[in-house]
């Protein structure tokens, strides 16, 4: 090898399945790893694609073995891990050469690192990378957010290796320094909100209807073919039947109900809090996670708190559907406003359908929704707010009444669901022209004196309580 195309540096989940991606569209990459130990064996491990590796154990040796301008893709954890490899590699890489960070970091940390790396005449990319070590392996959802040149310096490559949907890469040059990695967070956080919204159905289905898991399983293997199409769904139904070698049990009924959480979820709050977004799936998401953990006041709470006093008998499987449906949209909706919202805070020009188009393939919230989303960015959108896009509107008319009777259902029955109350809770305010907010100003002004506005005046006024 004269000199690999691209370093990647972290052989773990993703970083090896990306470099044997790379390697299988015919590019030459140099590997590396913090425990030296998994370099070798990695390289004889790849069969056929061998030849395309070059394993390095320093540093030097593995920028040493990359053509110029050189490309390094860091697969690790970000944070401070990311920041000392930079600190380490920068004295041995030239002015032109691109660093990408293709794990999930805070975008105002890929801001940081883009304004330090530039600094010394190097372009830093932070690249959002979506699908799981499958879709690394096999062609992952993608979205870059670096300068011109580095993109061009690198597209060729990410294109290659991307998933396509009908022939059409999901990989994207999104903006300059934080963007890719911004929208990786929100495309993260929609996941949650998704996948929070089948676990309440799942709940909804074993606690309500009392079907065991595999029943439910068949349940989102139907819909799996549906309006709800999507990875999410064939993952659940797959889950949901896979049975426990050890003791023969659904594997769900011997999972502990407490969930993990990395971040992604919560960046997404912060950041939308920042731009004066509420994505409220998301925070009943994110919520719903931390809440899992506390088992133990759960526990106890069980045997003191009472519950709710109708009947939690199964609802329809069409119903539960649709209330699947109308919330999914919603968390889209908010998901897009926060992307919008930050695209003219950080004046980004984010293409939103773009957006929308590469999320189509690849990544873990694809589904088929996002092609009737794409189309609604491409077609003139008030606001840039999808629940106002004609189709997204007639999805909704068709699936709003699901979501209020199962919300209704579970409140009588005393069953959570965070997620979907959210999501029909905001579906109603944003479709109240006048809502109560006159109140809380009221109040304000009362007891703070802020001030309002009139409806019937301009400027700024004051109530004579
Ligand atoms: N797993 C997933 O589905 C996805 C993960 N990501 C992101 O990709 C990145 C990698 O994740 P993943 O491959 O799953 O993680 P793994 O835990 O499988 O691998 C982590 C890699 O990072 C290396 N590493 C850990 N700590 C350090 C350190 N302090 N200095 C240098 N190298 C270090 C590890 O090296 P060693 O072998 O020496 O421990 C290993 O190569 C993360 O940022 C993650 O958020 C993004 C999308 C999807
Ligand atoms: O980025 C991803 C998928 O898109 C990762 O799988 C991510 O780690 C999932 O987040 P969490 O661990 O917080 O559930």
């Amino acid at each position: 090898m004269t000199g690999a195309r691209i370093g990647v540096y972290g052989l773990g989940t993703m970083g090896s399945a990306l470099a044997l991606n790379l390697a299988e569209h015919g590019f030459d990459v140099a590997v590396s790893n913090r425990e030296t130990e998994w370099i070798a064996p990695f390289v004889a491990g790849a069969g056929a694609l061998r030849d395309r590796l070059t394993g390095a154990e320093t540093l030097a040796d593995f920028v040493a073995a990359l053509a110029s301008p050189r490309t390094v893709l860091f697969m690790i954890p970000s944070g401070p891990p990311l920041d000392a490899m930079i600190d380490a590699i920068l004295p041995l890489l030239s002015p032109g050469d691109t660093v990408i960070d293709g794990g999930n970091a805070d975008f105002n940390d890929t801001r940081r690192r883009s304004e330090t790396l530039e600094r010394a005449g190097l372009h830093f990319v932070g690249l959002g990378v979506s699908g799981g070590a499958e879709g690394a392996r096999h062609g992952p959802s993608m979205m870059f957010g670096g300068s011109g040149q580095s993109w061009a310096q690198v597209h060729p490559m990410l294109e290659a290796i991307a998933a396509k949907f009908d022939g059409d890469p999901c990989v994207a040059h999104l903006g300059p320094d934080g963007a890719g990695h911004f929208v990786k967070t929100v495309h993260n956080g929609i996941e949650y909100a998704d996948m929070q919204i089948i676990a309440e159905l799942y709940g909804l289905m074993r606690d309500g209807a009392g079907w065991p898991a595999p029943a439910i399983g068949a349940v989102f293997d139907r819909w799996a073919t549906g309006p709800l199409d999507s990875f999410l769904v064939e993952a659940a139904a797959q889950v949901l039947r896979a049975a426990d070698a050890r003791t023969g049990l659904p594997m769900v009924d011997v999972i502990r109900d407490a969930a993990g959480q990395k971040g992604t979820g919560r960046w997404t709050l912060i950041e939308a809090l920042k731009l004066g977004q509420s994505a409220n799936t998301i925070e009943a998401a994110v919520g719903a996670r931390a809440w899992s953990s506390e088992t133990a006041t759960r526990e106890e709470a069980a045997t003191l708190l009472a519950g709710g006093t109708q009947s939690a008998a199964a609802l329809p499987e069409d119903t539960l559907q649709q209330a699947f449906l109308a919330a999914r949209i919603i968390a889209h909706a908010q998901g897009f406003r926060i992307l919008s919202a930050a695209s003219v805070e950080y004046d980004w020009s984010l293409d939103l359908a773009r957006i929308a188009e590469i999320w189509r393939a690849g990544c873990i919230i694809r589904s088929a929704l996002l092609d009737t989303v794409a189309e609604a960015f491409r077609g003139d959108l008030p606001h840039d707010h999808l629940i106002l896009a004609p189709a997204i509107r007639d999805r909704l008319a068709g699936s709003i009444g699901g979501l209020r009777q199962v919300v209704a259902h579970a409140a009588g029955a005393g069953c959570p669901v965070p997620c979907l109350g959210a999501a029909l809770a905001w579906y109603d305010t944003m479709r109240q022209a006048r809502g109560s907010a006159n109140l809380i100003q009221g109040l304000r002004d009362y007891f703070g004196a802020h001030g309002f506005a009139r409806t019937d005046d301009a400027g700024d006024h004051h109530g004579d309580w």
